[in-house]
């Protein structure tokens, strides 16, 4: 599906967004939007401040400064109850799946946490586009990471989000999921959902995304193609460190 058309509003706006914790200025500012349609790759090092913006689109935290819009409708004050209600899903660093109870159940759970009644013909083809059909019964602490993985996005993806948010979905995982987590996200790209994506694998990032945004130190740095992400100095220097820069090594021999 292409993107929404210039006179929509983005799926996401995030408009100079700030939280503090304490005396830490953890996100200062920060504005971008995601496009229906679209992959938008959130980067930085550690500590930079992107999983305090997904803690802050859901209202998980709640924000010193700056709005959140979904569709154009400001969702800063809904309960996080609210939030998914409106199409916004999003899994976690840590894995949120219930380990004790198997695939089928997780789903069936997940469904009913969003009101939905009619969900087991989309869940029996999710598990089926995910690869997963044949550990419908096995329960979640028997599953690897990337399976895990799978499984979360599954149940994010019963209630076809608008918008989806991943929170390094490639952290411990086999490069075959690797690969069938690509495939998903581009899927439902396709289905015309906007996903925000945080991933410390810039190989990945840089090739599924659309467009880039870079925080450091709580701040946005730069916003654009992967092109242009690739080739900007104050990047690479915010990633690699001062010390990787090519100046630095010439002047260390
Ligand atoms: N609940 C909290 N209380 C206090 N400080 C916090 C809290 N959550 C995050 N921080 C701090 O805010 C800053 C930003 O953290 P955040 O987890 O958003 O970074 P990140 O870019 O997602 O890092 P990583 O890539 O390591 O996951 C860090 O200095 C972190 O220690």
């Amino acid at each position: 599906m292409a993107a929404a058309s210039s006179s929509s509003p983005p799926r996401l706006a995030v408009r100079g967004l700030t939280k503090r914790f304490g005396g830490l200025l953890a996100v200062n500012g920060c504005s971008f939007e995601v496009e229906a349609g679209s992959v938008v790759g959130l980067i930085g090092p550690n500590g930079s401040g992107k999983s305090t913006v997904f803690n802050l689109i859901t209202n998980l935290l709640h924000a010193d400064g700056g709005e959140v819009l979904h569709d154009g409708v400001p969702i800063g004050g809904l309960s996080l109850h609210k939030v998914a209600r409106r199409g916004i899903g999003r899994t976690f660093q840590e894995v949120k799946i219930f380990r004790e109870l198997d695939v089928w159940e997780n789903l069936g759970l997940a469904a009913l946490g969003r009101g939905l009644t009619d969900w087991q013909d989309r869940a029996t083809s999710l598990m089926a586009d995910f690869k997963f059909s044949h550990l419908k019964h096995e329960t979640g602490e028997n599953l690897s990471i990337g399976q895990q993985r799978l499984l979360e996005v599954a149940m994010q993806l019963l209630v076809q989000p608008g918008l989806l948010l991943l929170d390094e979905p490639l952290a411990g995982v086999h490069p075959v999921v690797r690969d069938t987590i690509a495939d998903i996200i581009r899927d439902q790209r396709r289905q015309g959902r906007a996903i925000l994506l945080i991933e410390h694998d810039m190989r990945f990032v840089m090739d599924l995304s659309d467009r880039v945004v870079v925080m450091d130190h709580g701040e946005k740095i730069a916003d654009g193609p992967p092109s242009e992400i690739r080739a900007n100095e104050q990047v690479i220097e915010a990633l690699l460190g001062a010390s990787h820069r090519p100046s630095d090594q010439q002047g260390e021999h």
